[in-house]
């Protein structure tokens, strides 16, 4: 089984092997991420080219080289050379993660479909099994999620890092923090009223 998990990958240096479809759409994840990406390619795709123009990504026009994965934190075995991908995920350290985009076995993790809306993620992944099936399960929860989505959950961010600071007690905190699911916090006129008087919410969560 995989053990998933949410990186923080800001300003970490991520090393890309290959320039196609499949290399960019790892690629614009990474750059959403805010990872300082090298890609290492002789052919690129238009968007490539732009990434590279605008300073979004460092782009070495050549083929891979032993050692080009030596200090990346993150390595993407993207070119559509299986023997190629093979060696790249061989050369790196246990330490290092890698994705080989044709052979997932040879790489250490696998992306999952990604849908972002603000503060929230859904990530979706069948281990492999189907992509497509992971897109789907992916997009069929995304349609479930409404426009308030975005809002609430900022409202539920700025109120526990309130309740986080101002509650010392944990079973106080765990009070506050179950009364914020409340339905009624979906309404955008009751988030804001509640925002401007977070120590009446603190007082009432604790004595109702
Ligand atoms: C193991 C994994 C490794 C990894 O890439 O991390 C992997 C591997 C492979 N994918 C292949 C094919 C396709 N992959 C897609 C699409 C996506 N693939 C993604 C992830 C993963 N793909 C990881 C596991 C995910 C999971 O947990 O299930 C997504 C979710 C995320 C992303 O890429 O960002 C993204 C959708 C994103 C979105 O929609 O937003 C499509 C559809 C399309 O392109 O339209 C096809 C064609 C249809 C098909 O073949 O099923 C092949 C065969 C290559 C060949 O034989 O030629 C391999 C190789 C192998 O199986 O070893
Ligand atoms: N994991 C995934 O999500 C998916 C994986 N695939 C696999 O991905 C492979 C690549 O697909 P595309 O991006 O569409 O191919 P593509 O043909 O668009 O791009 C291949 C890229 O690899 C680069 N390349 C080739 N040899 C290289 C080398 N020695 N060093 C550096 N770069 C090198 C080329 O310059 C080119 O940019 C496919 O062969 C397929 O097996 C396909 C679909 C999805």
């Amino acid at each position: 089984m995989y053990y998933p998990i949410m990186l923080d990958i800001r300003g970490r240096k991520a090393v890309v092997a290959g320039g196609g479809q499949v290399a960019c759409r790892k690629i614009k994840a990474l750059i959403d991420a805010g990872a300082t990406v090298t890609v290492i390619s002789v052919h690129g795709s238009e968007q490539l080219k732009k990434w590279s123009e605008t300073g979004q990504i460092h782009w070495l026009r050549r083929a891979w080289k032993r050692n080009d994965a030596e200090a990346a934190f993150i390595v993407f075995a993207a070119t559509d050379d299986r023997e190629v991908n093979k060696q790249i995920a061989e050369q790196t350290r246990s330490s290092q993660l890698v994705n080989n985009i044709d052979r997932y076995e040879e790489g250490n993790f696998v992306l999952p479909a990604v849908f972002h809306r603000g503060r929230l993620t859904l990530a979706v992944s069948t281990g492999g099994a189907s992509p497509l099936l992971a897109r789907r399960i992916r997009d069929e929860a995304a349609g479930r999620l409404n426009d308030q989505t975005e809002d609430y959950l900022e409202f539920l961010f700025q109120m526990r890092q309130e309740i986080k600071r101002k509650v010392t007690r944990p079973a106080d905190k765990t009070l506050c923090l179950r009364n914020l699911l409340d339905r009624k916090y979906r309404e955008k006129q009751i988030r804001e009223q509640t925002l401007h008087h977070i120590d009446t919410f603190i007082k009432e969560s604790l004595f109702q």
